[in-house]
């Protein structure tokens, strides 16, 4: 766990606990031996703390609340031998907290240092509230505590968190160090005696509003905020109180539960089960030598920059000259600004580009791994390209589609390999975002999934592997929501009101704002054509289709004019066309109220308590289902969806996780009893699963079990 090796006068203690060297309960207690062992040794002139392969990624997330990690940092400090810091690769959380307790520090010129706590719900409370103001001043503590992220060696090295940087093994420079200092005083060395500079409070003010905007509903910040302030204009020791203390408010606040799950739960979605039994651990994928993206549009380039950000060769094809070369302009332009905004350097931008190639037409794609469709949405054009790549590829090629909802069984008919078919959900912009949803189709194989997952975690994604259905896991979800929004405006919320509840909720942006954003046309187009392959034509006077309760007050709107940002006004008046700011107005409260008068729907006050239900349980219902047919393996792959491709409040976990928070037997009853309210809309029926899931009060863990033995029956 801690290999001690005695060399020269230097004792150097390696931590070696694969894959992140965390500080689990057994690794503490080595260090402290090593360090014992190591001090009562008068051989032994100086120490060094080292990782095996990188440095220490933090506590052991699953061990948090045993706090030895301070008593550690407060040895290290006190040692009357120098101890030196040898880092390479992370030094994260606790590690970074016994990094600072050191000395000196070494760092690799590649290493990161960081406090990640906020993210997982809690604070660096072995000390690191107090000892890093004390060690790179106020200002810069306010700034990196409660942000949650990495910084590499060279700013690592101008906020004095390093003493040296180094290019070669930061291991031998720390000993050749360690002996060099051997006897030195180090009294200017112990980061705890140090004054804190800089503490003002006009930083705090701004930190604060920072926090709110940047981690928003999450306590953790704030309260790392408080306790570093306060601990600035207390003596140190007075400050780690101040920490303990509140270190028990975020340990208590539920907070640190559900975002822990949320990181479990990103690291568990990519590893994948069919309901065949294959899996990740069972079938390999192929790996992906080079590609072809059909489609030069926002999805196409933003697609094959992903690729090509991950050093794969991407030919990009269109069937006319004129959109390849503008889509090849667009992505130029964006690799431009990289290089602008310094996140690439010019060297790096012309290597990625040097990848690209561009076709007009398939005949050139005779020797490609994989091609991604991606078109617009329209069945009838994605068959007539999927049956003619299937005549010019290989017969090994994968033939992916990019959709955020149609059919892949339909797409797969047009090809004599629909083992080979997937559907790839990336969202907008593709190059950025790190969801991906991998659909797998009633014929694809499990290589074809176990490639599809190899290729998303390569191009840098977290990818999700999701069953074929009318928009998958997220959008499926996604449109009860948006249903229930519409709904409620119609019975007497304005657009505001339901965005404040979903703001306040922990959305980004409100229902509203979002339809303004990506164009209420979007939507009204969506629902037309619905309609038509219903058979049943819209008119003013349509309230329901199939059945099933719709909404048409987006196309009141659009027909008067108002798409969203792009015309200037939607559910808001910005302005002016692409105006950012959303104003109430009172033109379009009275399109609603005309809206709801011309069908003789009654307008009434609406309660807060109503208007979030509505919202979120349908949405949770449908989580159900899906996990009830099979379309999620687990509840972990919805939420990873939701918080990552949603914007879903990290701090409740996700969907299911917030669910079983509140309690199944809860959800359940209100879902019917809005269920008994709403007889025209599907989504209020109540998932078998949760039915039995809230009667059995089954741990979330085994939840899949009861679906399962369910589905058997
Ligand atoms: C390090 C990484 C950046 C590496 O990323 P990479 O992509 O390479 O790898 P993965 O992320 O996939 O990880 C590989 C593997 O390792 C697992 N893992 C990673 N980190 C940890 C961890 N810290 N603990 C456990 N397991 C970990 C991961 O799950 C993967 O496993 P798999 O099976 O899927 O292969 C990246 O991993 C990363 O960012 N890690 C997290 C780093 C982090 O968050 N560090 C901070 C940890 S918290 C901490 O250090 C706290 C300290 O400040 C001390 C706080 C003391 C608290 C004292 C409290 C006193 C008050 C007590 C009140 C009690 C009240 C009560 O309980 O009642």
């Amino acid at each position: 766990m801690v290999d001690y090796i005695a060399r020269d006068g230097v004792a150097l203690l390696q931590v070696n606990n694969p894959p992140v060297n965390a500080l689990s309960h057994h690794v503490r207690v080595a260090i402290e031996e090593g360090l014992k062992k190591a001090g009562q040794d008068p051989r032994i002139k100086s120490i060094v703390i080292s990782g095996k392969g990188s440095f220490i990624a933090g506590a052991d997330i699953k061990d948090v609340s045993k706090p030895t990690i301070l008593e550690l940092c407060d040895l290290i400090e006190s040692s009357g031998k120098p101890v030196v810091a040898a880092i390479k690769g992370f030094a994260l959380g606790g590690g970074h907290e016994i990094a600072i307790s050191c000395h000196y520090r070494i760092a690799h010129e590649k290493s990161k240092f960081g406090f990640p706590e906020v993210d997982i719900g809690i604070l660096p409370a072995a000390g690191g509230t107090q000892r890093f103001p004390r060690l790179v001043g106020l200002e810069a503590a306010l700034d990196l505590i409660p942000s949650g992220r990495h910084i590499g060696a060279a700013q690592a090295f101008k906020l004095g968190i390093v003493d040296k940087v180094v290019r070669g093994d930061a291991v031998e420079e720390a000993v050749k160090f360690a002996k060099s200092i051997a006897g030195e005083p180090l009294v200017d060395r112990r980061t705890s005696q140090r004054p804190v500079m800089g503490a003002e409070n006009a930083f705090l003010a701004a930190a604060v509003k920072l926090a709110m905007k940047k981690k928003k509903g999450m306590i953790a910040p704030i309260v790392c905020l408080s306790v570093s302030f306060m601990g600035s204009l207390l003596p140190f020791e007075q400050g780690i109180q101040v920490e303990a203390a509140e270190a028990v408010v975020v340990f208590t606040s539920g907070q640190m539960g559900a975002l822990q799950y949320a990181f479990f739960a990103q690291r568990a979605a990519p590893k994948w089960l069919l309901p065949c039994g294959a899996s990740f651990k069972t079938v390999k994928g192929r790996p992906i030598r080079n590609a072809a993206v059909i489609g030069a549009g926002t999805m196409g380039t933003g697609i094959t920059m992903a690729m090509l950000n991950a050093g794969i060769p991407v030919t990009l094809v269109e069937q006319d000259r004129k959109f390849l070369d503008k889509g090849v302009s667009l992505l130029k332009l964006l690799y431009a600004g990289s290089v602008s905004l310094r996140k690439i350097t010019q060297d790096q931008c012309d290597a990625i580009l040097s990848k690209l190639n561009t076709a007009v037409g398939y005949k050139s794609l005779t020797n490609v791994d994989l091609v991604i469709e991606a078109v617009y949405e329209n069945m009838a054009l994605k068959k007539q390209i999927f049956a003619e790549l299937d005549r010019i590829c290989p017969p090994e090629t994968f033939l992916w589609t990019n959709t955020s909802a149609l059919d892949i069984d339909e797409i797969a008919s047009a090809t004599r390999r629909p083992d080979k078919v997937l559907g790839t959900h990336f969202f907008v912009p593709a190059y950025h975002m790190k969801l991906l949803e991998n659909v797998r189709g009633k014929l694809t194989s499990a290589e074809t999934v176990a490639s599809a997952q190899m290729f998303g975690t390569r191009i840098g994604k977290i990818p999700v592997v999701v069953g074929n259905c009318h928009g998958f896991v997220g959008n499926r979800m996604l449109h009860k929501y948006v249903y229930e929004a519409d709904f409620l405006i119609e019975e007497g919320c304005w657009p505001e009101d339901v965005d404040m509840v979903a703001e306040n909720f922990g959305l980004p942006l409100g229902p509203f704002k979002v339809r303004d954003l990506s164009g209420l046309d979007i939507r009204v187009r969506g629902l037309l054509e619905q309609a038509k392959a219903a058979g049943i034509e819209i008119n003013p006077a349509t309230r329901f289709l199939n059945g099933e309760r719709i909404s048409l007050l987006s196309k009141s709107l659009v027909d008067k004019g108002h798409c969203g940002r792009k015309t200037g006004r939607g559910f808001y008046n910005y302005g002016k066309p692409g105006g950012k700011i959303p104003l109430n107005d009172r033109f379009i409260k009275d399109v609603i109220v005309e809206y709801c008068a011309e069908r003789g729907i009654e307008r009434r006050k609406v309660a807060y308590q109503e208007i979030e239900e509505r919202l979120f349980l349908p949405l949770i219902n449908e989580g159900f289902k899906i996990l009830e047919e099979g379309i999620a393996s687990k509840p972990e792959d919805i939420d990873t969806i939701w918080l990552l491709g949603y914007a879903w409040p990290r701090h409740t976990g996700g969907p299911m996780y917030y669910a079983n928070m509140v309690g199944l037997d809860k959800i359940y009853n209100r879902i019917c009893h809005y269920n008994e309210l709403h007889k025209h809309s599907a989504h209020w029926q109540p998932s078998l699963l949760l039915k039995k899931l809230a009667a059995s009060k089954t741990p979330m863990k085994d939840w899949m079990e009861v679906a399962q033995a369910s589905s058997k029956l």
